[in-house]
């Protein structure tokens, strides 16, 4: 017979779960693994909210188990470690991302690439190895084997660094893997969001020229002075999209919603990238003959590997990045989540799940 949530492991946890479409979030008591000799268990203290909870909440994607604990920006501090631990001790201040597991033994796992592995877990909503179903940071405490555990470097505080863990790492990686993270580089960034913010502050990092292309013009003055974009392209203005015709090596797309891309690929010089790293829910259309005019490539990237994303984060401390973000008590997330269907949020809404999850025990 199979065990309910809260009695298939011999941990007590408490956390927020969605239980059907509807999305709504409300307490849930569930338990969580022993600690095994590989190993970390954290006291979680914040854990950002990415549009892939909301995608997954509502089952937008069509993948979604019930409950469901979301969260994949989690940070903390160890209470636990295994015996053959070797990466972090109790006390330190560590991260998990989207990803719990993968096969450690197929080629995208020799190559640090545990995100393209076909076994990859996720940290919630996945089958983990012992049958069980894996629940996410909107929780009192998290664990994970080390390999999945990002250590938090000292400077960078844990309420805004949290979302570099995954919305950072999601830019980075195709910064990098598609030659955009250098000098002389003309980096167009489409959707201003979670996603979108972190990766302006990455690719000016990378010493790359920055256009952040948005449909809202409020955005502007932001984008320039704030987050220090270089260029501001309204994609709703013909004019301003024409202007800007064939001048991009690649743009990073991190809009959530069904849109047009051939306007972005006509920004694409010859042999550029349009990389797309947000997901819709519902297919976009690929207008081939703008392709073909240029031998330009649409691709995808999907978070990073586990290296990759410990050296995001050391990167991030080293150049002061950090996601701007709104930080809200646990007893807020839903009405997060409808703000955050409307992008009503400046940049990430982050959970002090430290301080205020407790007080929602029933
Ligand atoms: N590839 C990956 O590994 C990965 C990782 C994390 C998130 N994601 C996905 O990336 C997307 C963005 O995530 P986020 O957390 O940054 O979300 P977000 O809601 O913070 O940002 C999305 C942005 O897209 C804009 N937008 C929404 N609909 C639009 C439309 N029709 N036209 C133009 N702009 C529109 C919004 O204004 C917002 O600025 C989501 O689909 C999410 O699931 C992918
Ligand atoms: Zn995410």
């Amino acid at each position: 017979m199979t065990k309910s949530p809260e009695g298939e492991h011999p941990v007590k946890a408490f956390g927020w779960a969605a239980t059907d479409t509807s999305g709504h979030l409300s307490p849930f008591n569930f338990s969580r693994r022993e600690t095994g000799d590989e190993d970390v268990r954290f006291k979680v203290l914040y854990c950002g909210i990415c549009h892939s909870d909301l995608h997954c909440i509502k089952n937008e994607w069509g993948i979604s188990t019930y409950p469901m604990v979301p969260g994949h920006e989690i940070v903390g501090e160890v209470t636990e470690v295994g015996s053959k631990v070797e990466k972090v001790k109790v006390g330190d201040k560590v991260g998990v991302g989207c990803m719990v597991g993968a096969c450690h033994s197929c080629d995208n796992c020799v190559d640090n690439l545990e995100n393209y592995c076909p076994k990859m877990l996720l940290t919630y909503n996945s089958i983990y190895t012992d049958g069980t179903i894996t629940y996410g940071g909107y929780s009192d405490h998290m664990i994970a084997n080390e390999r999945y555990i990002i250590k938090f470097p000292d400077n960078m505080p844990l309420d805004a660094g949290a979302p570099l863990l995954c919305a950072g790492i999601t830019v980075y990686s195709p910064l990098k893997y598609f030659g955009l993270a250098e000098p002389g580089k003309h980096v167009g960034i489409v959707g201003l969001g979670g996603l979108g913010h972190v990766a302006v502050k990455f690719a000016k990092a990378f010493g790359a020229k920055v256009t952040v292309i948005s449909t809202s013009p409020s955005k502007k003055n932001e984008a320039l002075e704030h987050l220090g974009a270089d260029l501001f392209l309204v994609s709703r203005d013909p004019d301003q999209m024409q202007a800007a015709v064939g001048t991009m090596d690649g743009i990073i797309d991190t809009v959530s919603a069904v849109h047009p891309i051939l306007p972005l690929i006509s920004l694409l010089k010859s042999h550029g990238k349009l990389v797309m790293v947000g997901a819709p829910e519902k297919p976009l259309e690929l207008p081939v003959f703008s392709l073909i005019m240029g031998r330009k490539t649409v691709a995808g990237s999907g978070i990073g590997g586990m290296k990759e994303t410990q050296e995001m984060i050391d990167f991030a401390a080293k150049h002061n990045i950090k996601a701007d973000i709104e930080v809200i008590s646990m007893d807020y997330v839903n009405t997060a989540m409808e703000r955050l269907a409307k992008a009503d949020v400046r940049y990430r809404f982050v959970i002090d799940i430290g301080n205020t999850l407790a007080a929602t025990k029933p």
